[in-house]
């Protein structure tokens, strides 16, 4: 565990970039550092791995000072990621990342061989292993960056603003692939971001930090949005705290209906036995059960001649969130949302009051699940 116990940072010039800051930092977990710019989240990054010193208070690394250690030896234990990946210019991809191993005293084949199977963790094509930093992508970059951050296996990994630079797409494949080797390798990590919407995916834990380098709040993200705690976080979250609130909870339990469903090929009985009184609608699926459309029932009893209207997109049960299925509803022309099963057949629809009830009930009953991440749509 990292505890930062009363961190205080003055520089020269006055600037009071971190104010008595006090964190307990989880093992082997996500823990996020956000706020607005300026409020001291770098400085503070820097002061665990003893870039930056201090002015008060103390830093403890599994119960020890970490001015006690040498800080070579501390640095090797800690990855560290930035923005724009900071690679070597000169030096190729695999031996971008063999840095650390090489510093270490690897030899040749065995930094390469480990510079492979990193290359491979992050999501690179190892056929990129011999070209330079300027031949990549910024998201090709960041992948190298957190490769060349995980060489030496170290239990911690420092990461400030790492994804910031990439287009928005991108930067969800980088968070996605991040937590995939999170739930791999289980590293304690501390992550800066300026972005709140990165901090509730990402975080098991998510610190806010306000000007001046205070403490607004230290909460798991579900607790975040369902109780911020004054007004500055509040703002901090932005105004669709609510909706976003719903990506932890699940969908399992929420009450399908599987009767308006029927194949393309149903008869003109089929649909009219599969019509119910609560929509004009029935959604049409394909010979494996996959969603078509939603086409007007009474029309297609009479046989005469339908079209389908596009039912937007499904939500996968038991898998995606609330907010999940809400979305799907609110997109949907006829107001239902259709759910799937993981292979993506048509299992049930369910009308947007179905849902809302399925929110309050939630609410009401359950609370937050802090152990669902979000699934931020
Ligand atoms: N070397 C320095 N000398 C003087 N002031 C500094 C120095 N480094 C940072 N500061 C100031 O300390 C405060 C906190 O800076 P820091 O970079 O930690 O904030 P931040 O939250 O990471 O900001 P951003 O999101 O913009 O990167 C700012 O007011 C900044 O201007």
């Amino acid at each position: 565990m990292i505890v930062i116990d009363a961190v205080t940072k003055r520089y020269p010039d006055g600037t009071t970039a971190v104010d008595r800051l006090t964190l307990e930092i989880p093992d082997r977990s996500i823990t996020v550092l956000v706020g607005p710019s300026g409020c001291g989240k770098t400085t503070t990054l820097r002061m665990i791995n003893r870039m930056v010193d201090p002015s008060g208070g103390r830093i403890l690394l599994d119960g020890h000072d970490i001015r006690e250690r040498p800080v070579n030896a501390l640095r090797r234990s800690m990855g560290y990621v930035i923005q724009h990946a900071g690679l070597f210019p000169h030096r190729t991809v695999i031996e971008n990342i063999a840095t650390v191993p090489r510093l270490l005293g690897w030899d040749r084949s065995r930094a390469r061989a480990r510079g492979l199977e990193l290359m491979e963790r992050v999501g690179l094509d190892t056929a990129l292993a011999k070209r330079y930093p300027y031949q990549l992508s910024g998201g090709q970059q960041q992948r190298v960056g957190v490769a060349r951050a995980l060489a030496a296996d170290p239990p911690v990994l420092l990461m400030d603003e790492p994804f910031s630079a990439v287009d928005p797409i991108v930067r969800k494949g980088l968070q996605d692939e991040l937590l995939r080797i999170q739930a791999d390798l289980g590293k304690t990590v501390v992550f800066v971001t300026h972005d709140i919407d990165e901090a509730i995916k990402l975080g098991d834990m998510v610190a806010v930090l306000r000007e001046g380098g205070r403490l607004a709040q230290y909460a798991p993200p579900a607790e975040l949005l369902s109780a911020p705690a004054d007004e500055f976080v509040e703002d901090f979250l932005g105004a669709d705290r609510g909706i976003r609130h719903l990506s932890f909870f699940g969908t399992e339990g929420l009450e399908l209906t599987a009767e308006p469903i029927v194949a393309e090929d149903a008869t003109t009985e089929q649909v009219r036995a599969h019509t119910i009184p609560q929509t004009p609608y029935v959604l049409v699926t394909d010979t494996e059960g996959r969603p078509r459309g939603w086409t007007h029932a009474a029309d297609r009893a009479a046989g005469l001649p339908t079209e389908l209207l596009p039912y937007g997109h499904a939500f996968t049960y038991g898998q995606d969130s609330l907010r999940a299925a809400l979305d799907s509803a609110v997109l949907s022309p006829t107001g239902w949302a259709v759910a799937v099963d993981a292979e993506g057949r048509a299992i049930g629809v369910a009308a947007q009051e179905t849902i809302a009830a399925a929110i309050r009930g939630a609410h009401a009953t359950v609370g937050p699940r802090d152990s669902v991440r979000g699934v931020l749509a």
